[in-house]
C-alpha cells in the first residue's frame, strides 16, 4: 500500500454564479503525505476540500477517493475521511467526554475506550470532564480534531485548522498536527492562508489563488528554495559557468532565463567569486545576496499569480 494513492482530484471546476471558485485543478495525495493548500482568502480552498468531503456534490471534473470513482464508490469510501471544515456542533453544558460520547453512539463506534484514547492523544484528558463552554478556542479546536478522528479514519480533511485561533491556540493546533502526522499512520489533506503554518507540518505543498494550482513543491524543494544564494550579473555567463566550475570547483549554482548567474554553494565567498570573474575579464555588473523568508516567497507566488492570472 506504500505510495498508493489515497486521493485524486482530476480537472476539478465550480462555478458558484459568475465566480469560478475552482479552475480545472489537479491534486494527488498518497497514502502518508500530509500536504499543505495554501492561498489567500477567497482562492478556492474551502471549495475543494467541500468538493472532496462530499458537502459540494455538484462540480465538473473527476474525483477518486480510495480507488473508487462513481457516486457509490465515493459514498462508501467517505466513510474514511475524517473531516473538519466547518465548526462541528458540541453542546455547551456538557463536558468534552459526554460531547464525544453522544457522537460516538451517534456514529456507530463500538469500542467504549476510544474516547479516553482520544481525549489523550489530543492532549484534553485531564480536562475531560470540564464543560465545552469553557473551553478555550485551541481546546474547542483539538475536540474538534478529537471528533473527526473517532472513526479512526485514514485520511483527514482539515481546512483552516488554525483560523480564528489566539497565539496560544496556534501553538496548540499546530503541535497537535505534528504529533498526529508523526505518530499515526493518517494522511492529512490540511489548509491554511499562510504558508509558514503548514511550514514545520507538510510533507508537500500546493499553492492555490484564484481557483487555481500555482505551483507545488516538497519539503525538501522549500528548504531549497528558502536557501539564501548570491546573484551575479556578467556578460558572459557561458564563460561563468564555466570558470565557477573550473576555477571554484562548483555545480551549484544555475543560469537563470534573464542573464542572472544564482551562486547556492555555501562553502563559496561571494568576493572569491567576483575576484575570479574579474580576472577572468568578465564585466561584472551586480551582485546581491538574495534570502528568501517564506512568508515574501508566498507573498511573491500569490501576487506573481494575480498580475500573470491570463497566462497560467
Ligand atoms: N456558496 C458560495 N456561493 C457563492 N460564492 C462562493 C460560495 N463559496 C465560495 N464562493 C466563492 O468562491 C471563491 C472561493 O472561495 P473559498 O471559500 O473556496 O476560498 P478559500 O480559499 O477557502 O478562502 P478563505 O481562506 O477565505 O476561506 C470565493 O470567491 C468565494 O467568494
Amino acid at each position: 500500500m506504500k505510495n498508493s494513492l489515497v486521493l485524486e482530484v482530476n480537472n476539478v471546476s465550480k462555478q458558484y454564479g459568475k465566480q469560478q471558485a475552482l479552475e480545472h485543478f489537479n491534486l494527488n495525495v498518497n497514502k502518508g503525505e500530509i500536504v499543505g493548500v495554501a492561498g489567500p482568502n477567497g482562492a478556492g480552498k474551502t471549495t475543494l476540500f467541500r468538493i472532496i468531503t462530499g458537502m459540494t456534490p455538484i462540480y465538473d471534473g473527476d474525483l477518486k477517493l480510495f480507488g473508487s470513482l462513481d457516486a457509490a464508490g465515493l459514498r462508501e469510501n467517505r466513510k474514511y475521511l475524517g473531516t473538519i471544515i466547518e465548526d462541528p456542533a458540541f453542546f455547551p453544558e456538557m463536558s468534552a467526554k459526554q460531547n464525544l460520547e453522544f457522537y460516538r453512539i451517534q456514529r456507530g463506534v463500538k469500542d467504549k475506550n476510544r474516547i479516553d484514547k482520544l481525549l489523550t492523544l489530543v492532549g484534553l484528558a485531564d480536562v475531560g470532564n470540564k464543560k465545552f463552554k469553557g473551553f478555550s478556542l485551541g481546546m474547542k479546536q483539538r475536540l474538534a480534531i478529537a471528533l473527526a478522528l473517532i472513526h479512526e479514519p485514514e485520511l483527514l480533511v482539515f481546512d483552516e485548522p488554525t483560523n480564528g485561533l489566539d497565539p496560544a491556540g496556534i501553538i496548540q493546533v499546530r503541535k497537535l498536527l505534528q504529533k498526529l502526522a508523526k505518530e499515526t499512520n493518517l494522511t492529512i489533506l490540511v489548509s491554511s492562508h499562510i504558508l509558514s503554518e503548514l511550514e514545520n507540518l507538510a510533507t508537500r505543498f500546493v499553492i492555490v489563488n484564484h481557483g487555481k494550482k500555482i505551483d507545488e513543491f516538497t519539503k525538501e524543494e522549500l528548504q531549497e528554495r528558502l536557501q539564501s544564494y548570491f546573484k551575479f550579473k556578467v556578460d558572459d555567463t557561458d564563460r561563468a559557468s564555466q570558470l565557477l566550475e573550473t576555477e571554484l570547483n562548483t555545480t551549484e549554482f544555475e543560469v537563470t532565463a534573464e542573464g542572472m548567474i544564482h551562486v547556492f554553494d555555501p562553502n563559496i565567498e561571494a568576493s572569491d567569486i567576483a575576484d575570479t570573474f574579474v580576472k577572468n575579464n568578465l564585466k561584472l555588473s551586480h551582485l546581491s545576496r538574495n534570502s528568501h523568508n517564506l512568508e515574501e516567497m508566498f507573498i511573491n507566488l500569490t501576487e506573481e499569480a494575480h498580475f500573470n492570472d491570463e497566462i497560467i
